[in-house]
């Protein structure tokens, strides 16, 4: 099988182009790759499928195989993938998800894509959509308790599930520790997504996250995305906000008038491999 090892700020997955290639069962393919010992090492898996309703699918999968309705970074590099590769000449494409249809915008400079603009659609507040067990209609600021500690999380689907809890300081959380607390918690029928946020000031604020599936990352797109939805519902940001995550910067904005969210990063191609499976 041949593959492309790809990042978005460091949130790594390996590509495959399903218009050339077939995959048997992506679930054990994706707990294969990603291993980073007997891999080839990611946070996942992204196949690159034709579609009868957008430009491209892209279907992603966790590295523990489970299936992510949609993926910020990942988009970004699908976009990336599909021009560098030459399967559209085009600037503008639209690619399926679990998570609706999202149409992006390559920002291409001399032939190189320099970064990628994603409309990402509108949030998801309600709770039993996103899903999140709770008496109130939408999650906001509301007490969960973990490992003897109540936090507050405010609940936002972008597509996939996210709870974003403010806090003081990022790093000294132990992330390892409560990830999966937060992940398995009995509140989330589907497990969660968790965003780690410290307000720096109106336009910045800095993130860890404990993906669902994936464990910490270095960056999560629908996660900068919950986190900025959150940050202005809880008054604390404006509506164009710089998130600063481990693997560097990302640009996200809410267009309150059409309810549409942003987000602007780059997309990395690290190496093309093929593999025996
Ligand atoms: N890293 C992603 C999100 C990937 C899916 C997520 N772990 C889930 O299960 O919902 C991003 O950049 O958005």
């Amino acid at each position: 099988m041949k593959f492309t090892k790809m990042h978005g700020l460091g949130n790594d997955y390996v590509y495959v182009n399903c218009f050339e290639e077939t995959i048997e069962n992506p679930e054990e393919l994706a707990r294969f790759i990603s291993d980073r010992h007997f891999g080839v090492g990611s946070d996942g898996l992204i196949l690159i499928h034709p579609s009868k309703v957008a430009d491209f699918e892209m279907i992603m999968y966790n590295a523990d195989g489970s299936r992510g309705e949609m993926c910020g970074n990942g988009i970004r590099c699908v976009a990336k993938y599909v021009y560098d590769y030459k399967l559209t000449e085009k600037t503008e494409i639209s690619v399926e998800t679990l998570g609706g249809i999202k149409y992006l915008e390559l920002n291409v400079k001399d032939e190189k894509v320099e970064s990628v603009k994603v409309n990402m659609g509108s949030p998801e507040l309600a709770a039993d959509k996103i899903p999140v067990k709770s008496q109130n209609q939408k999650v906001m600021n509301e007490p969960i308790d973990v490992e003897g500690i109540t936090y507050h999380m405010t609940c936002v689907s972008m597509g996939n599930p996210h709870a974003v809890i403010f806090v003081n300081d990022i790093k000294d959380l132990d992330l390892e520790k409560i990830g999966p607390k937060f992940e398995n918690h009995e509140r989330f029928p589907n497990r969660i997504n968790t965003e780690f946020v410290r307000v720096i000031d109106k336009e910045t604020v800095e993130m860890r996250v404990w993906e669902r599936g994936s464990g910490e990352t270095l960056a999560c797109g629908t996660g900068a995305c919950a986190t900025v939805v959150a940050c202005i519902l809880n008054g604390y940001t404006n509506d164009e906000v710089t998130v600063h995550l481990l693997g560097g910067d990302l640009q996200i904005q809410w267009d309150k008038k059409e309810n549409l969210i942003y987000m602007t990063g780059p997309a990395t191609i690290v190496f093309d491999g093929e593999i025996q499976i």
